[in-house]
Protein backbone atom coordinates (compact mmCIF):
# COMPACT_ATOMS: atom_id res chain seq x y z
CA UNK A 1 0.00 0.00 0.00
CA UNK A 2 1.75 3.51 -1.21
CA UNK A 3 1.86 6.28 1.56
CA UNK A 4 1.86 3.52 4.56
CA UNK A 5 4.38 4.08 7.16
CA UNK A 6 7.49 1.22 7.02
CA UNK A 7 5.95 -0.15 9.79
CA UNK A 8 2.88 0.14 12.66
CA UNK A 9 3.07 -1.52 15.69
CA UNK A 10 0.04 -1.85 18.30
CA UNK A 11 0.48 -4.69 20.39
CA UNK A 12 -0.68 -6.22 23.78
CA UNK A 13 1.90 -9.30 24.82
CA UNK A 14 1.97 -11.48 27.38
CA UNK A 15 4.61 -14.18 28.20
CA UNK A 16 4.91 -16.37 30.97
CA UNK A 17 1.92 -17.39 33.17
CA UNK A 18 0.64 -17.15 36.47
CA UNK A 19 2.56 -14.54 38.96
CA UNK A 20 5.76 -14.75 36.50
CA UNK A 21 3.40 -13.60 33.73
CA UNK A 22 5.00 -10.42 31.96
CA UNK A 23 2.97 -7.99 29.84
CA UNK A 24 3.69 -5.12 27.33
CA UNK A 25 2.09 -2.80 25.26
CA UNK A 26 3.72 -1.12 22.40
CA UNK A 27 2.30 1.56 19.82
CA UNK A 28 4.60 3.19 17.79
CA UNK A 29 4.92 3.99 14.23
CA UNK A 30 8.04 4.28 12.03
CA UNK A 31 7.35 6.39 8.48
CA UNK A 32 11.03 5.38 7.11
CA UNK A 33 14.72 4.67 8.18
CA UNK A 34 15.46 3.30 12.17
CA UNK A 35 13.19 3.60 15.01
CA UNK A 36 15.16 2.74 18.34
CA UNK A 37 13.74 0.77 21.04
CA UNK A 38 15.35 2.18 24.75
CA UNK A 39 15.00 1.82 28.18
CA UNK A 40 14.84 -0.02 31.30
CA UNK A 41 16.34 -3.68 31.97
CA UNK A 42 13.52 -6.18 31.48
CA UNK A 43 10.73 -3.52 30.38
CA UNK A 44 10.39 -5.72 27.46
CA UNK A 45 11.96 -4.49 24.39
CA UNK A 46 12.94 -8.21 23.33
CA UNK A 47 9.60 -9.53 23.69
CA UNK A 48 8.16 -6.62 21.69
CA UNK A 49 10.57 -7.39 18.60
CA UNK A 50 9.78 -10.94 18.88
CA UNK A 51 6.50 -10.22 18.69
CA UNK A 52 6.83 -8.43 15.21
CA UNK A 53 9.01 -10.85 14.09
CA UNK A 54 6.11 -13.59 14.94
CA UNK A 55 7.95 -15.82 16.99
CA UNK A 56 5.70 -15.09 19.65
CA UNK A 57 1.54 -14.74 19.46
CA UNK A 58 0.83 -10.87 20.75
CA UNK A 59 -2.60 -11.16 23.02
CA UNK A 60 -4.18 -8.25 21.07
CA UNK A 61 -3.50 -5.55 18.40
CA UNK A 62 -1.82 -5.39 15.30
CA UNK A 63 1.66 -5.07 12.81
CA UNK A 64 1.81 -3.72 9.70
CA UNK A 65 4.69 -3.59 7.59
CA UNK A 66 4.47 -1.30 4.84
CA UNK A 67 0.55 -1.52 5.21
CA UNK A 68 0.14 -4.99 5.01
CA UNK A 69 -1.36 -6.69 7.61
CA UNK A 70 1.79 -9.59 9.24
CA UNK A 71 -1.01 -9.45 12.81
CA UNK A 72 -4.74 -8.66 13.27
CA UNK A 73 -6.45 -9.76 16.11
CA UNK A 74 -9.69 -8.59 15.02
CA UNK A 75 -9.38 -9.90 11.82
CA UNK A 76 -7.83 -13.08 12.87
CA UNK A 77 -4.67 -12.78 10.75
CA UNK A 78 -1.21 -13.95 11.76
CA UNK A 79 0.98 -14.69 9.46
CA UNK A 80 3.79 -16.58 10.37
CA UNK A 81 7.30 -15.84 11.35
CA UNK A 82 9.06 -17.59 8.25
CA UNK A 83 6.68 -15.55 5.83
CA UNK A 84 7.34 -11.82 7.41
CA UNK A 85 10.46 -11.45 5.20
CA UNK A 86 11.54 -9.84 8.53
CA UNK A 87 15.28 -10.29 9.36
CA UNK A 88 16.08 -10.68 13.37
CA UNK A 89 19.24 -10.62 14.70
CA UNK A 90 19.00 -12.00 18.35
CA UNK A 91 21.10 -10.65 21.40
CA UNK A 92 22.91 -13.44 20.91
CA UNK A 93 23.11 -13.85 17.21
CA UNK A 94 22.08 -17.64 17.59
CA UNK A 95 24.61 -18.79 14.58
CA UNK A 96 25.34 -22.20 14.17
CA UNK A 97 28.77 -22.92 15.61
CA UNK A 98 29.25 -26.59 13.52
CA UNK A 99 28.77 -24.49 10.05
CA UNK A 100 31.48 -21.96 8.68
CA UNK A 101 30.48 -18.63 7.77
CA UNK A 102 29.22 -19.26 4.42
CA UNK A 103 27.15 -22.05 5.73
CA UNK A 104 25.94 -19.63 8.83
CA UNK A 105 25.23 -16.84 6.01
CA UNK A 106 23.39 -18.90 3.32
CA UNK A 107 21.33 -21.59 5.98
CA UNK A 108 17.75 -19.54 5.10
CA UNK A 109 18.06 -19.74 1.28
CA UNK A 110 17.09 -21.98 -1.16
CA UNK A 111 18.62 -25.16 -1.88
CA UNK A 112 20.18 -24.55 -4.95
CA UNK A 113 21.82 -20.99 -3.64
CA UNK A 114 22.61 -23.02 -0.95
CA UNK A 115 25.01 -25.62 -2.95
CA UNK A 116 26.52 -22.55 -4.89
CA UNK A 117 25.85 -19.14 -3.89
CA UNK A 118 25.02 -16.59 -6.62
CA UNK A 119 26.65 -13.28 -6.97
CA UNK A 120 24.40 -11.33 -4.47
CA UNK A 121 25.61 -13.63 -1.82
CA UNK A 122 29.27 -13.15 -2.56
CA UNK A 123 28.40 -9.26 -3.19
CA UNK A 124 27.16 -9.20 0.63
CA UNK A 125 30.28 -11.36 2.11
CA UNK A 126 32.22 -8.56 0.28
CA UNK A 127 30.35 -5.70 1.41
CA UNK A 128 30.53 -7.09 5.03
CA UNK A 129 34.20 -7.28 4.80
CA UNK A 130 33.49 -11.34 4.94
CA UNK A 131 34.81 -12.70 1.70
CA UNK A 132 37.86 -13.85 3.87
CA UNK A 133 36.67 -15.50 6.11
CA UNK A 134 33.73 -17.88 4.17
CA UNK A 135 35.62 -20.84 5.21
CA UNK A 136 36.34 -19.96 8.68
CA UNK A 137 34.28 -21.94 11.78
CA UNK A 138 32.31 -18.81 13.02
CA UNK A 139 33.86 -20.48 16.79
CA UNK A 140 36.83 -19.09 15.53
CA UNK A 141 36.23 -15.60 15.40
CA UNK A 142 36.09 -12.44 17.19
CA UNK A 143 32.97 -10.69 18.74
CA UNK A 144 32.97 -8.11 16.08
CA UNK A 145 32.98 -10.61 13.04
CA UNK A 146 30.46 -12.75 14.48
CA UNK A 147 28.10 -9.76 14.03
CA UNK A 148 29.15 -9.01 10.86
CA UNK A 149 28.19 -12.68 9.96
CA UNK A 150 24.50 -13.03 11.73
CA UNK A 151 24.09 -9.12 9.70
CA UNK A 152 24.91 -10.50 6.58
CA UNK A 153 23.07 -14.05 7.52
CA UNK A 154 20.15 -11.62 7.91
CA UNK A 155 20.33 -9.53 5.07
CA UNK A 156 20.90 -12.92 2.75
CA UNK A 157 17.29 -13.02 2.81
CA UNK A 158 16.17 -9.93 1.26
CA UNK A 159 14.43 -8.76 4.00
CA UNK A 160 11.64 -6.11 4.44
CA UNK A 161 12.27 -4.86 7.67
CA UNK A 162 15.37 -5.94 10.00
CA UNK A 163 15.04 -6.52 13.82
CA UNK A 164 18.36 -5.68 15.62
CA UNK A 165 18.73 -6.23 19.44
CA UNK A 166 21.71 -4.51 20.92
CA UNK A 167 23.79 -5.29 17.72
CA UNK A 168 26.94 -3.38 19.00
CA UNK A 169 26.53 -3.75 22.79
CA UNK A 170 28.91 -6.34 22.87
CA UNK A 171 32.11 -5.05 20.82
CA UNK A 172 34.99 -2.80 21.65
CA UNK A 173 34.47 0.67 20.65
CA UNK A 174 36.82 1.14 17.46
CA UNK A 175 34.61 -2.55 16.46
CA UNK A 176 31.70 -0.76 17.53
CA UNK A 177 32.28 1.84 15.13
CA UNK A 178 33.25 0.30 12.32
CA UNK A 179 30.35 -2.40 12.38
CA UNK A 180 27.92 0.49 13.26
CA UNK A 181 29.13 2.03 10.04
CA UNK A 182 28.84 -1.06 7.71
CA UNK A 183 25.15 -1.04 9.39
CA UNK A 184 24.25 1.72 8.58
CA UNK A 185 25.08 1.68 4.78
CA UNK A 186 23.82 -1.08 4.52
CA UNK A 187 20.35 -0.26 5.42
CA UNK A 188 20.68 2.69 3.20
CA UNK A 189 21.71 0.96 0.27
CA UNK A 190 18.72 -1.06 0.45
CA UNK A 191 16.31 1.96 2.05
CA UNK A 192 16.28 -1.07 4.52
CA UNK A 193 14.15 0.13 7.89
CA UNK A 194 15.19 -1.34 10.72
CA UNK A 195 14.35 -1.16 14.80
CA UNK A 196 17.23 -1.51 16.82
CA UNK A 197 17.51 -2.17 20.60
CA UNK A 198 20.24 0.06 22.43
CA UNK A 199 21.11 1.00 25.52
CA UNK A 200 23.83 3.73 23.77
CA UNK A 201 23.03 7.13 23.39
CA UNK A 202 25.65 7.58 21.10
CA UNK A 203 24.58 4.37 19.00
CA UNK A 204 21.00 5.84 19.48
CA UNK A 205 21.76 9.19 18.35
CA UNK A 206 24.08 7.59 15.22
CA UNK A 207 21.04 5.66 13.85
CA UNK A 208 17.73 6.21 15.07
CA UNK A 209 15.05 8.57 13.26
CA UNK A 210 12.09 7.82 15.52
CA UNK A 211 12.87 6.92 19.65
CA UNK A 212 10.15 4.58 21.39
CA UNK A 213 10.88 4.58 25.19
CA UNK A 214 9.98 1.23 27.33
CA UNK A 215 9.21 1.45 30.86
CA UNK A 216 8.04 -1.63 32.70
CA UNK A 217 4.34 -1.52 33.65
CA UNK A 218 3.60 1.59 31.50
CA UNK A 219 3.00 1.68 27.87
CA UNK A 220 6.06 1.46 25.96
CA UNK A 221 5.63 5.20 24.09
CA UNK A 222 7.27 7.87 21.17
CA UNK A 223 9.32 10.01 22.09
CA UNK A 224 10.51 13.23 20.21
CA UNK A 225 14.73 13.27 19.06
CA UNK A 226 15.77 16.51 20.97
CA UNK A 227 13.85 14.87 24.56
CA UNK A 228 15.95 11.92 23.74
CA UNK A 229 19.39 13.19 22.31
CA UNK A 230 18.77 17.26 23.45
CA UNK A 231 21.15 18.79 25.85
CA UNK A 232 19.53 17.94 29.17
CA UNK A 233 18.14 15.00 27.94
CA UNK A 234 17.50 12.04 30.44
CA UNK A 235 20.00 8.76 29.77
CA UNK A 236 17.83 7.21 27.10
CA UNK A 237 19.15 3.72 29.59
CA UNK A 238 17.50 4.62 32.97
CA UNK A 239 15.41 7.88 32.23
CA UNK A 240 17.75 10.29 34.84
CA UNK A 241 18.77 13.27 33.77
N1 LIG B 1 9.17 -16.55 27.02
C1 LIG B 1 9.07 -15.91 28.18
N2 LIG B 1 8.35 -16.43 29.19
C2 LIG B 1 8.23 -15.77 30.35
N3 LIG B 1 8.79 -14.58 30.62
C3 LIG B 1 9.51 -14.02 29.65
C4 LIG B 1 9.70 -14.65 28.38
N4 LIG B 1 10.46 -13.83 27.60
C5 LIG B 1 10.75 -12.76 28.37
N5 LIG B 1 10.18 -12.86 29.58
C6 LIG B 1 10.24 -11.86 30.65
O1 LIG B 1 9.74 -10.64 30.12
C7 LIG B 1 10.42 -9.53 30.69
C8 LIG B 1 10.91 -8.63 29.57
O2 LIG B 1 12.00 -9.25 28.93
P1 LIG B 1 12.75 -8.61 27.68
O3 LIG B 1 13.84 -9.57 27.33
O4 LIG B 1 11.78 -8.24 26.63
O5 LIG B 1 13.37 -7.29 28.31
P2 LIG B 1 14.31 -6.20 27.63
O6 LIG B 1 13.61 -4.88 27.74
O7 LIG B 1 14.71 -6.66 26.27
O8 LIG B 1 15.57 -6.24 28.62
P3 LIG B 1 17.15 -6.02 28.36
O9 LIG B 1 17.33 -4.56 28.07
O10 LIG B 1 17.76 -6.41 29.66
O11 LIG B 1 17.55 -6.93 27.22
C9 LIG B 1 11.51 -10.10 31.57
O12 LIG B 1 11.06 -10.05 32.91
C10 LIG B 1 11.66 -11.52 31.10
O13 LIG B 1 12.08 -12.37 32.13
Amino acid sequence: MSGAPALDVDLHVTVGRGAAAFSVEARFSLPTGVLVLFGSSGAGKTVTLRAIAGLLRPARGSVRLAGEALYDFPRGVFVPAERRRIGYVPQDQALFPHLDVLGNVVFGLPRAERKKPGSATLALLDELGLTALCEARVDALSGGERQRVALARALAAEPRLLLLDEPLSALDRPSRLAIGRSLREALARRSLPAVLVTHDAEEAAAFGDVFVRFERGTPAREMPREVVLGEGAPCPHCGKP
